[in-house]
C-alpha cells in the first residue's frame, strides 16, 4: 500500500499551531541534551532489525511470546550496553533514563524489567560498599539476572506478615532460607518464573529463636550453567494475567536453602559472624526501594497516559463521523465538544504529573543525600508523599488511559492501536509497588499524626504547612490562586473531620484501631485531598517557574493546561468544594463558561501538544496513533497479519461447519 507524506487532516492541523513544538519537547524532556540523547539511543534501538516483531504478538502463544520477549531482550540489552546507556539506574523521567524507548520494544512487558527496575536498584541501596562492588558489576553485565521477590502468595501488602524465614547458623555462618506453608511462596516477582538466577529475597530474619523483621538478601536460584532450579528451590511462572504477560512473573519456595552470611545486604543492618544483630538507624530503612519506585512511577503513570492521549488525539483528527451542521461534511470528532472534553484533560494531567515527578525526584535525591550522612527527617514526609501522589497518579492516569482508548470508538478495542496494552500496563500501577487503599492510608497515617502534632505545636512539614491556617470562610475566587486555596481548604476540612470522627469512635469506647478502620473511608478522602492540594500547587509553581524562562508563546500555552487542570478538577469536586468553601452556584456557572472556552482555546494546538511529547511510531506501536495519521491504511495492513487471513477457507468450515449446514452432524 503508498501513503501519502501525511494525512492532510494532522497537515491543517499542524499549522494552526502556535508555539514551537521541539521547544516543549525539550521542557518535558528536561532539557535539550535529553531530547538529543533519547533521539540518538532511539535512532540506535530502532534501527536493529531483530527488535522488530514479523507477526504481532497478540498472534503468538504464551510460549512464543515469552521466548520472543527474551529474545528482543538480549538484543536490547547488546545495544544498550553499546550506546553506555546505565540500567538499573533511574533519573527524573522514563525518558531521559529511556524506560520509555526501553518499554516500546514490548507492548507487554520485558521479562528482564525487574533486573533493571528493582534487583540493581536494591543491590545499590541496600549492599554495604563491598557487596555492591561484587553484584552491581555482575548483574550490569548480565553474568546474574534477579528480581525482587517480596510478594507472597498469602501477603503482599503486609510485609510484616511475610513468612519466609531466614534463619542463621552461626555454626556454618548461613542462612537458612524455608517457606513453611504454601500461603508463603514468593507470588508475582517478575522476570522470576523462567528468567532469573539470582533474587533479592525479602524474608523475616531469625537469630538463636529471636526475630528481627524483615531483611533483604540476595540468594541464588538457578544454576549459572545449566539454569536448572538449585536443590530444595522451587519456582515457576504464575500464569496469564490481565497485562506483563511477557514480564514472566513467578512463584518461588523455599525448602531449607542455605546461602552465605554475606549474602543478607547490610547497607543498614548487619549479622556478625557469631549472630549479633546490629540494626538500623531507622528499620523502615530496608523498605527504601519501595520508597524509590513508588516515586518513579508518578512519572511513569504521566508517561503511559501521554502515550495513550497522542494516539487518542491524532486518531481524533483524522477520524470524521456524523453530522454538526447539515450541510457540511462530517467533521473530524475532534471538533466535538465532548470529544475535547474527554482528551484535553489527559494532556493537562500528563503534564501536571510529569512536572510534579520531577520535584519529587528532587526531593528524594535531596532525602537521599542526607540519608547518607544519617539525617532521615525527611523521610516521613517523602514516604507520604510517594505513596500518596503514586496513588493519585496512577489511579487518575489510568481512568484517562481508559477514556482515551473508549474515545478512538471500536477501533480503541483493538490490539493494534496499542491502547487496551496500554491500559492493562497503566492499571497495574494501580496495585503494584502498595495497593492504592492501602498507600492511601498510610498518607493518612502521616497526615493524622502531623495534626495532632500541630495542634500541640509541632512546625508541619513544606507540603502540610497550610494546615496551620485558620479554616475561616472566605468569598470564592476563581483565579488559580483562589482555586488552591479552595483545595486546600478542602484538605484541612476533611482532614479535621476524619480526626474528629475517630477520636469520638475512640470516646464511644472503640479501640484506635476499630475507630480507625470504622473511619478509614473518610481518611482516604482527606489522604487524598491532601495530594491533590500538594499538585496543584507544585504544578502551578513549577509552570511559574518555567515560564520565566521559555518564550511567551510556550507559556500561554503550558498556562493555558494549569487552567484547564484547575478548573477542570474544580467542576469535578464541586460536592467537596460546596461543603468547605463558598463557592456557590453562581461562580459555578461562570467556571463552566470559563472551561468551554478553554477547550475552544486549547483545540487549536491540540496535535502540537501531542507531537511535542515527541514519540516515534515505533514507540507509540499502534495503528491509530502514527504521526502520518493514516489509520485506515494501518489497520488493514495489521488485520492482513492475522493468521487466519492466510487461507481463503479455514479447515474448521469443512469439519464443522459444512456439515452442520447439511445436516450430517
Ligand atoms: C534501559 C533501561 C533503563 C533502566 C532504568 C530502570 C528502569 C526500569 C523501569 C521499570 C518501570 C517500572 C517497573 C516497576 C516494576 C515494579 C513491579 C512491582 C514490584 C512490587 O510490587 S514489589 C512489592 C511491593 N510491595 C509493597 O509495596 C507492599 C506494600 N506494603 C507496605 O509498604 C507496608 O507493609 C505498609 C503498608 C507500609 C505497612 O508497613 P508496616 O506494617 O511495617 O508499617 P506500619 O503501618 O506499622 O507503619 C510503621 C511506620 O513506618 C512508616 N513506614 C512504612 N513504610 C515506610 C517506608 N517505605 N518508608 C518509610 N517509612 C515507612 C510508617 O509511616 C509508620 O510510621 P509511624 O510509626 O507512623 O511514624
Ligand atoms: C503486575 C504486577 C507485578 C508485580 N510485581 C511484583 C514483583 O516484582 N515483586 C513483588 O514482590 N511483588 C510484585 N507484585 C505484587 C504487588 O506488590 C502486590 O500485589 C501489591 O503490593 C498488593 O498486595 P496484595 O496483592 O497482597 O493485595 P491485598 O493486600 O490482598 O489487597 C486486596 C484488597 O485488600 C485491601 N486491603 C489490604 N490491606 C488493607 C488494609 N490494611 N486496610 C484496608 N484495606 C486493605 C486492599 O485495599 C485491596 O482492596 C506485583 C503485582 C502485580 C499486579
Amino acid at each position: 500500500m503508498t501513503l501519502k507524506k501525511v494525512n492532510p487532516d494532522l497537515e491543517k492541523e499542524r499549522s494552526t499551531c502556535t508555539f514551537n513544538i521541539e521547544e516543549l519537547t525539550n521542557l518535558l524532556d528536561t532539557g535539550a541534551h535529553c531530547t538529543a540523547e533519547r533521539r540518538a539511543v532511539e535512532d540506535k534501538v530502532f534501527s536493529v532489525k531483530e527488535l522488530k516483531d514479523e507477526i504481532p504478538d497478540e498472534f503468538l502463544s504464551h510460549k512464543e511470546r515469552y521466548e520472543n520477549a527474551i529474545r528482543k531482550s538480549v538484543f536490547l540489552h547488546k545495544v544498550l550496553q553499546e550506546t553506555g546507556v546505565k540500567r538499573g539506574v533511574y533519573n527524573r523521567s522514563d525518558k531521559s533514563d529511556f524506560r520509555t524507548t526501553y518499554y516500546s520494544i514490548f507492548k507487554d512487558g520485558s521479562p528482564f524489567m525487574l533486573q533493571y527496575s528493582m534487583f540493581v536498584p536494591t543491590i545499590l541501596g541496600q549492599g554495604d560498599s563491598e557487596q555492591v562492588e561484587l553484584w552491581y558489576k555482575r548483574a550490569l553485565n548480565m553474568e546474574i539476572i534477579g528480581t525482587y521477590a517480596q510478594t507472597e502468595l498469602g501477603h503482599g501488602t503486609f510485609i510484616r506478615g511475610l513468612e519466609t524465614e531466614a534463619v542463621y547458623d552461626e555454626k556454618t555462618e548461613e542462612f537458612i532460607l524455608n517457606s513453611p506453608s504454601l500461603s508463603s511462596y514468593k507470588w508475582w516477582p517478575g522476570g522470576l518464573g523462567h528468567t532469573t538466577n539470582y533474587c533479592i529475597v525479602m524474608a523475616q530474619l531469625k537469630i538463636k529463636g529471636k526475630p528481627y523483621g524483615m531483611q533483604p538478601f540476595i540468594v541464588q536460584i538457578r544454576d549459572e550453567e545449566t539454569h536448572m532450579p538449585l536443590p530444595g528451590v522451587k519456582v515457576g511462572e504464575i500464569g496469564a494475567k490481565l497485562a506483563f504477560n511477557t514480564v514472566n512473573n513467578g512463584f518461588l519456595g523455599f525448602e531449607h536453602v542455605r546461602i552465605p552470611r554475606r549474602h543478607m545486604l547490610m547497607r543498614f543492618s548487619q549479622v556478625s559472624k557469631d549472630g549479633k544483630f546490629t540494626s538500623s538507624a531507622n528499620p523502615k530503612l530496608a523498605y527504601g526501594t519501595m520508597v524509590m519506585v513508588r516515586v518513579t512511577i508518578v512519572n511513569s503513570a504521566a508517561t503511559y497516559l501521554s502515550r495513550a492521549v497522542t494516539i487518542a488525539i491524532r486518531y481524533s483528527a483524522v477520524r470524521h463521523q456524523s453530522k454538526l451542521k447539515q450541510n457540511e461534511p462530517e467533521p473530524q470528532i475532534l471538533d466535538y465538544v465532548t470529544q475535547q472534553h474527554k482528551l484535553f484533560i489527559g494532556i493537562a494531567t500528563s503534564h501536571a504529573y510529569m512536572f510534579c515527578s520531577y520535584w519529587l525526584w528532587d526531593v528524594y535525591v535531596m532525602y537521599q543525600k542526607e540519608q547518607n550522612v544519617g539525617n532521615f527527617d525527611r523521610l516521613p514526609e517523602l514516604h507520604a508523599l510517594a505513596c500518596c501522589l503514586k496513588v493519585i497518579s496512577s489511579s487518575d492516569c489510568t481512568g484517562l488511559v481508559e477514556k482515551c482508548r473508549m474515545s478512538c470508538g471500536g477501533h480503541g478495542f483493538m490490539m493494534s492501536s496499542n491502547l487496551p496494552q496500554l491500559y492493562g500496563i497503566s492499571t497495574a500501577t494501580c496495585t503494584y509497588e502498595g495497593e492504592n487503599t492501602v498507600m492511601l492510608l498510610q498518607t493518612a497515617r502521616a497526615l493524622v499524626k502531623a495534626w495532632e502534632l500541630g495542634s500541640r505545636g509541632r512546625p508541619f512539614s513544606p507540603t502540610m504547612s497550610y494546615f496551620a491556617e485558620k479554616n475561616v470562610p472566605s468569598k470564592w475566587d476563581s483565579s488559580l490562586e483562589g482555586i488552591l486555596n479552595a483545595f486546600q481548604k478542602v484538605s484541612i476540612g476533611k482532614l479535621s473531620s476524619s480526626v474528629s470522627s475517630l477520636q469520638e469512635y475512640t470516646k464511644s469506647g472503640l479501640s484506635a484501631e476499630d475507630a480507625w478502620n470504622k473511619a478509614s473511608v473518610q481518611l482516604i478522602g482527606a489522604a487524598e485531598a491532601w495530594g491533590r492540594a500538594v499538585v496543584l500547587s507544585i504544578y502551578k509553581s513549577e509552570i511559574e517557574r518555567y515560564g520565566q524562562t521559555v518564550s511567551p508563546a510556550l507559556k500561554s500555552v503550558l498556562f493555558d493546561l494549569v487552567e484547564l487542570y484547575y478548573v477542570h478538577l474544580t467542576l469535578e469536586k464541586m460536592g467537596d468544594l460546596l461543603l468547605y468553601t463558598q463557592l456557590s452556584e453562581k461562580d459555578v456557572v461562570s467556571l463552566r463558561k470559563k472551561y468551554e472556552d478553554l477547550l475552544e482555546k486549547i483545540r487549536p494546538n491540540a496535535i502540537g501538544l501531542v507531537d511535542a511529547f515527541d514519540y516515534r511510531d515505533e514507540v507509540l506501536n499502534s495503528t491509530l496513533g502514527s504521526y502520518d495519521g493514516f489509520a485506515y491504511e494501518r489497520l488493514m495492513t495489521e488485520a492482513m497479519k492475522s493468521p487466519l487471513n492466510a487461507e481463503p477457507v479455514n479447515q474448521s468450515f469443512h469439519k464443522y461447519i459444512k456439515p452442520l449446514m447439511k445436516g450430517k452432524l
